[in-house]
């Protein structure tokens, strides 16, 4: 396995001393304007994501990803910037579970199926799978989840290409064109046999109102169709605006003239089309299928075709890929039938491809980037806006974690943001997952991101409570400060400990840079880059002259240095940030400088 060589503190008892490597850190999150997020997909899926890390500048070694189905060129070429790419299409499902374990990132399109077995057998190094496409049913999101990997997709880029498909299909499939192609090859001519129906003027029911769906309704609409539609999720004055009525299920089913399939696969539309519905049908409809084949019910189809309530079917999708060659449905004369074409075009598959290249570059370098499927969306303009508040969440929580005295069990946190923003205009669940994951990072080998960072504070007995303090003022920033204290644990810097007896830590983003600004009850301002030392001392001149010069005699760069005092000459803490880690010896002769009461080293 690749080591990134990225120290992160073991056990908080060593604090200043043991360091180990770890694997880059992937931390996936997500927020949507000022701070809350959308609805979520009826999948649980959601876009753009916030991934802080700093691993990719420290990879020794290049990351490997695992490219298991054909990918464009451009992709390719963007990875291979980044990572050892290895291009291996075909794979047998033990082939691939093999193979993961050296793998850093996986890039499948619709024909693999990324299981649980694919996660376990990763052995954790399993960081990103990228769908190059839109649907992640083939991926086990769950498993995925439990494991820490995240899931990107390349939702948008093969949109059109599947709209255009479904038009295709509606198309050929009134007007015969496969049918009647297959017999003029055949020696035939057959003009009567396959007259067809127009499209004009006849109701068109898109079900599932989402990019592709919409991109339908928007054609269908230019061919003279009259469109409805039914999505419970889609927002009615999308559809009005391109003016499309939305309608229930029932309704669409009971009036549609054509019947176009738009909508994920998921526990509540699969098979959604089944005999039941198929009843309710008007009779001689006809369907379109360039969603997923589950959401059928195809032998249900097959009878509802034999019955005369479907007239004809188009196909792009089945629930088993390939289908049987022998399958009735497949070989029905009224059915025209694609291999899952509906993103293959030249320009589609080039766009997936960049998509999902740098979703997951981007992923692995541990930047700010583009979209996960399980972790909830962050619309593109807030990232920047959030990423150092992302930074000082993390940093409080690794800090605070370092105070607590070995022995002390971390159970319970309790998590204050000082903001002036409306309550609903804010979410934490961002913020939250950073705490957690500098809270358990530093004292555990898990590696936490958004993704699984609820999933492993529960399964860590760790219980994260979180407040909001409404400030008055413009609600400029997202936040004014964030206090994290952990309760019930004793603290190997005793001035770390409030007046209510929990470690307590509070910072703030200033110029963009995340402060440290309280310890305990104490204030402090100390940007928080590098390391930090704090020290409790007799407050006395010459104290920042003393450390400093101990610091500077071993060449350790000090690149703030602040004093809070409660009251003047009585007991101050220094924090002093420290850009490379001093040596034991140097620690200890701060230690004994008279005046300095109790320190503590701290990695960030
Ligand atoms: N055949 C192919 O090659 C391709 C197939 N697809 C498939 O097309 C489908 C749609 O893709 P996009 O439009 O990009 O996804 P999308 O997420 O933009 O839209 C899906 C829509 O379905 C709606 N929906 C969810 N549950 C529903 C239900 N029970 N009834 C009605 N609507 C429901 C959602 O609210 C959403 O608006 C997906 O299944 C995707 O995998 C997409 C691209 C290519
Ligand atoms: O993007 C999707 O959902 C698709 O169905 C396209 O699948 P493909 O990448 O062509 O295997």
């Amino acid at each position: 396995m690749a080591s990134f060589g990225i120290p992160t503190l073991k056990n908080p008892s060593s604090l200043s001393l043991s360091s180990k490597p770890r694997l880059p850190s992937v931390l996936s999150a997500s927020f949507p304007n000022s701070l809350r997020f959308p609805r979520s997909t009826p999948q649980g899926g959601r876009r753009l994501l916030i991934i802080t890390a700093s691993a990719a500048s420290s990879f020794s070694n290049k990351p490997t990803v695992l490219v298991a189905e054909k990918l464009g060129e451009a992709g390719l070429e963007l990875l291979k910037e980044f990572a050892n790419v290895d291009c291996s299409y075909n794979l047998s499902p033990e082939e691939l579970c093999t193979k993961i374990s050296l793998c850093d990132a996986l890039i499948v399109r619709s024909g693999t199926k990324v299981n649980r077995e694919v996660f376990e057998s990763s052995g954790g190094r399993l960081k990103v799978v990228g769908r190059a496409g839109v649907g992640i049913d083939n991926v086990d999101l769950s498993a995925a989840t439990e494991h820490g990997c995240l899931v990107v997709n390349a939702p948008t880029a093969n949109t059109v290409a599947a709209a255009e498909h479904g038009i295709a299909l509606l198309a050929a499939m009134a007007r015969n064109v496969a049918q009647a192609d297959a017999s003029v090859k055949a020696g035939k001519w057959q003009r009567n046999k396959y007259v067809g129906v127009s499209l004009v003027g006849k109701t068109l029911a898109v079900m599932g109102f989402g990019k592709v769906g919409s991109e339908v309704a928007r054609r269908a609409k230019g061919l003279g169709m009259h469109v409805i539609a039914h999505d419970p999720y889609a927002p009615a004055d999308r559809a009005r605006a391109i003016g499309v009525e939305l309608v229930s299920f029932d309704e669409a089913l009971a009036t549609a003239d054509f019947i176009s399939l738009h909508m994920p696969l998921t526990p509540a539309t699969n098979k959604m089309l089944n005999d039941e519905t198929f009843a309710k049908m008007k009779k001689g409809v006809r369907i379109v299928n360039v969603a997923r084949g589950g959401v059928i019910d195809e032998e249900a189809l097959v009878r509802a075709l034999d019955d005369g309530i479907v007239a004809q079917a188009a196909l792009d999708v089945f629930s088993q890929e390939p289908p049987k060659p022998d399958s009735k449905l497949v070989q029905h004369e009224r059915v025209t039938v694609t291999p899952h074409l509906g993103a293959s075009t030249m320009e589609a598959q080039e766009g997936v491809a960049i998509e999902i290249a740098e979703a997951v570059v981007g992923a692995l370098k541990g930047e700010l980037a583009a979209t996960a499927v399980n972790a909830p969306m962050v619309p593109a303009e807030v990232l920047t806006e959030l990423k150092p508040y992302v930074e000082l969440a993390e940093k409080l929580g690794r800090l605070a974690v370092q105070l607590v005295a070995g022995g002390s069990g971390v159970k319970t946190v309790k998590v204050s943001y000082a903001t002036s923003r409306a309550p609903d205009d804010f979410d934490s669940r961002l913020l939250r997952a950073m705490i957690t994951k500098g809270i358990i990072e530093p004292i555990s080998s898990v590696f936490v991101n958004l993704v699984n960072a609820d999933f492993t504070a529960k399964q860590r007995g760790l219980r994260i409570t979180e407040e909001r303090v409404l400030l008055d003022g413009s609600p400029e920033s997202p936040l004014e400060s964030i206090q994290v204290q952990i309760e019930n644990v004793e603290s190997k810097f005793a001035s770390a400990m409030s007046e209510s007896g929990e470690i307590r830590v509070e910072g703030r983003v200033k110029d963009g840079v995340p402060h440290l600004t309280k310890v305990g009850s104490f204030e402090v301002d100390v940007s928080l880059e590098g390391s930090i030392i704090l020290c409790r001392q007799v407050d006395q001149p010459g104290m920042i002259g003393t450390v400093g010069s101990i610091l500077g005699e071993e060449n350790v760069n000090v690149s703030f240095m602040s004093v809070g005092r409660v009251a003047p000459r009585k007991h101050a803490v220094m924090a002093i940030g420290v850009d490379d880690q001093p040596s034991k010896e140097s620690l200890k002769r701060i230690g004994e400088v008279p005046a300095i009461e109790e320190f503590v080293f701290l990695k960030l």
